[in-house]
């Protein structure tokens, strides 16, 4: 297979684009992933805010509702009274009790707990399943021995009890029983400042961070962490509250770059888990802490957010799907663009080849791009130019040619045919005379006392003698006779087709009478004469050899016998 310059052009020119665009589509893919897993950080990251916002509202919100609990009139005559004859005041605290509980279903409990009798619980609303239930009678239990009871009782008119997050494993706790819960309380304080019992209510934390889950997308998992890290919320439920039941499962083991919101170095952190239990599957999460105030001092909740990384990336594919074809289309394009660039490259260059390829000094390249201002004009230029010097040497060469020709057999002095040009007619005049069974007649000449022209007037004179009997012998033969000098003073000359003898009588006749016309040279009068040997085919010979030697015997013998005078060779 032979490849051209355009294919290999193009090959090289779409292999170029192709890398590039491929390179171009990797490194925007890369790069596109990164800032979808950066925005993704970003996004949870605020997520984590917004929950950690909602959880604050949820406790301002109950902070609020204890405050006016503590307030209410009710509250306070409940605890100031016996309870005989306080039903009606009872009634009305439960059934505000149950218009907040319904109102907020974060509550799981709400109490009026006294202070007196052992911390009895005055009026009591629990959150059984769907229903609210209220507890009333000999189920009412003595509270006075659990902080938020005995801590709140100490606390001044107007503040709020916070516990840490625990599990509710108070007896009876209905929906609240062994769930994660956190107790608000205030006190009902009377007049004088005296705390004479507590309003407390059990929030679901649970079911608190269940609705705002619901409100985050699907592949969001939420996380809640104690000050130490103990997880308190976790995907996995068996991961959390691991210290109540006698082991440690914290949020720093398995995101260890948490440990800095544990070691308080840093109140929010985002980070990409990939190894121990998240070596299957990477996460993408963002953890903050809040500082709360909590029962006996600060404490502080750790929240985060986290989805996985695949689902971060899923994005990414149709957008790489995007590139791969955005780069395929550049290849393409780049492919085009290249085949098109090599044809507007090499186009030219076949032209020129094609026309190279035909030029014949008779024929000339035509359309060579000689008016383009490039490179490949520039070629074409030379072209033409070469093509102009190559046709000038070959008109030199083929005249010079044809006048080596004619010199080969024309002799220089006079123009005649040579010997090697008489031989060739005469030899296919034989043929022709042998074909047809006609006759021809071979005349050798010879100038009498031609060297006393030269001994007398000098070489030219010679030379002018030689050119003047040429000229009579053509004059005085017809012109498809041949008249030709062998050499010196020798001349031939061939009749063909001479009917009878008469004939050659009378054309040598012709030739000596031409003689006897005057010729001068530099104002002398020169006689010239000639002595003619005559054969004739087929009587002397059926050779050229034979017919120009008979020929010359034929003249000698009229040289030494008359000169000036014609003779036939014998028939032999
Ligand atoms: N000027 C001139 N002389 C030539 C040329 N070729 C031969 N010759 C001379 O021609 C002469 C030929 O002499 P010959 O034919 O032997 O003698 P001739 O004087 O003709 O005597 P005959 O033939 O016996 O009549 C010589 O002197 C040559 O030098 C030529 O081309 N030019």
């Amino acid at each position: 297979m032979r490849w051209g310059l355009a294919t290999r052009l193009g090959g090289v020119l779409a292999l170029v684009s192709l890398l590039m665009a491929g390179m171009t589509g990797l490194y925007a893919y890369q790069v596109a992933r990164e800032l979808l897993v950066q925005a993704a950080k970003d996004e949870l990251m605020t997520a984590t805010q917004v929950v950690a916002r909602r959880v604050s509202d949820i406790r301002q919100d109950a902070s609020r509702d204890l405050q006016l609990l503590a307030h209410y009139p009710a509250s306070l005559a409940l605890l100031q009274g016996p309870p005989a004859g306080q039903a009606a005041q009872a009634e009305q605290l439960a059934t505000l009790f149950e218009l907040l509980m319904s109102a907020n279903p974060a509550y799981f409990q709400m109490r009026l707990i006294s202070a007196s009798s052992y911390g009895l619980e005055r009026v009591r609303v629990d959150r059984d399943g769907d229903t609210l239930l209220r507890v009333q009678g000999d189920d009412l239990q003595e509270k006075r021995h659990y902080p938020y009871v005995s801590d709140t009782l100490k606390l001044p008119a107007g503040s709020t009890y916070l516990s840490r997050i625990v599990i509710n494993r108070e007896r009876g706790a209905h929906a609240g029983l062994g769930q994660p819960t956190v107790q608000m309380a205030s006190p009902v304080t009377n007049a004088q400042g005296r705390a004479l019992g507590v309003i407390v209510v059990n929030l679901d934390l649970k079911g608190a961070f269940t609705r705002l889950a619901a409100d985050l997308p699907a592949e969001f998992q939420l996380f809640l962490a104690n000050q130490q890290g103990d997880f308190l919320i976790h995907p996995d439920s068996s991961k959390t509250f691991g210290f109540d039941a006698g082991r440690r499962v914290l949020m720093q083991d398995e995101f260890p770059a948490t440990r800095a919101l544990v070691d308080d170095q840093v109140s929010q952190v985002v980070l990409e888990a990939n190894t121990g239990t998240h070596a299957s599957m990477p996460m993408v999460a963002a953890f903050l802490s809040r500082k709360v105030k909590i029962a006996n001092g600060e404490g502080k909740i750790i929240l985060g957010l986290a989805q996985p990384r695949s689902s971060v990336l899923n994005r990414s594919h149709a957008l790489g799907m995007t590139i791969l074809q955005i780069a395929g289309g550049l290849a393409l394009t780049g492919f085009a663009l290249a085949l098109l660039l090599a044809r507007w490259v090499t186009r030219p260059l076949n032209i020129m080849s094609t026309a190279v390829a035909r030029f014949t000094p008779e024929q000339p390249i035509a359309g060579l791009p000689v008016h383009r201002q490039d490179e490949l004009g520039q070629l074409a230029r030379s072209f033409d130019h070469m093509q102009l010097q190559i046709r000038q040497q070959f008109t030199e060469l083929q005249a010079n040619r044809v006048e080596l020709e004619h010199l080969a057999r024309h002799d220089v002095l006079t123009g005649l045919p040579n010997r090697r040009l008489f031989m060739e007619r005469l030899e296919n005049a034989l043929q022709r005379a042998k074909r047809t069974q006609s006759a021809l007649a071979v005349m050798f000449i010879d100038m009498d006392h031609f060297k006393k022209i030269n001994d007398n007037w000098g070489h030219d004179a010679g030379d002018a003698a030689l050119q003047w009997v040429a000229q009579q012998l053509q004059a005085n033969t017809r012109k498809t006779d041949t008249v030709a000098r062998l050499g010196g003073d020798e001349f031939v000359v061939l009749l063909e087709s001479p009917v009878q003898r008469e004939q050659i009588d009378s054309v040598a006749q012709k030739l000596l009478d031409a003689m006897r016309e005057p010729w001068f040279y530099d104002g002398h009068l020169c006689s010239i004469g000639l002595s003619m040997g005559i054969s004739v085919y087929p009587e002397n010979g059926d050779t050229a050899d034979a017919l120009l030697s008979s020929a010359d015997s034929a003249m000698y013998s009229i040289k030494s016998a008359s000169r000036n005078n014609f003779g036939f060779a014998p028939e032999g």
